[in-house]
């Protein structure tokens, strides 16, 4: 199973020490949370704090955007060097297919996010554009949340839509996220889960990353 640990659930005044831990560690990616207090109702970090991560990291960048009109920083995320760029389906109101396009043509692979209340079905049309395609298991703002179960049945409907549009963009499940739902959501067909607490509060964190690359 591909992980991605949430920093949002790091100590912040230990952030290099963190980073080195999921550098030294199974993790595929490191995922980023950016929050810009519209979009959802929390503010995270931004492109000045991921610069500075982003010379340290040595695991892919998987910077996850909740924020209105992501496709004003297509070029800011790629100069972060980033593999993956993912935007809310509902963020990006009409133009969903124009910004999956640019953040492609900018050479990262693009990510579609979709919140709990919205349905899968809804990215029939997009699917073949996107590398990944990210299940919201929490509503989105908060690291440390309940994992919604229905998640389980939009991951397997979204498997089943991938497969008749000939896709090969991975699964991704954000959210509550620990060794008993990651089990579950993967059985539902998940290949990458991101946990920020199960891994950043865990006693040993090492030893959490590896019970959900073990999955
Ligand atoms: O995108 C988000 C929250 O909006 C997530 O990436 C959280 O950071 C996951 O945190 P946990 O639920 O694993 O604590
Ligand atoms: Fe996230």
């Amino acid at each position: 199973m591909l992980v991605s640990p949430s920093l949002l659930a790091a100590d912040f005044t230990n952030l290099y020490r963190d980073i080195e831990l999921i550098n030294n560690s199974r993790a595929s990616a490191l995922h980023l949370d950016v929050m810009d207090g519209v979009f959802v109702p929390n503010i995270s970090f931004g492109f000045s704090v991921m610069e500075q991560i982003a010379k340290i990291c040595k695991k892919d960048l998987d910077v996850h955007l909740m924020i209105v009109n992501p496709e004003r920083y297509i070029s800011r995320v790629r100069d972060l060097g980033a593999t993956y760029m993912t935007v809310h389906l509902e963020a990006c109101q009409t133009h969903i297919h124009r910004t999956v396009q640019q953040i492609k043509e900018s050479g990262m692979k693009p990510g579609i996010a979709i919140n709990p209340g919205t349905p899968v079905s809804w990215l029939s049309d997009v699917v073949e554009d996107a590398d990944m395609i990210l299940i919201m298991s929490v509503n989105p703002g908060f690291g440390g949340q309940k994992f919604i179960e229905h998640s389980t049945t939009k991951v397997k409907q979204l498997r089943e839509i991938l497969k008749s549009a000939g896709s090969n963009a991975i699964i991704q499940v954000d959210g509550g996220i620990n060794d008993t739902t990651g089990k579950i959501i993967a059985e539902a067909g998940a290949d990458m889960l991101v946990a920020g607490s199960y891994v950043f509060k865990a006693a040993n964190p090492i030893n959490a990353i590896d019970l959900l690359a073990d999955i």
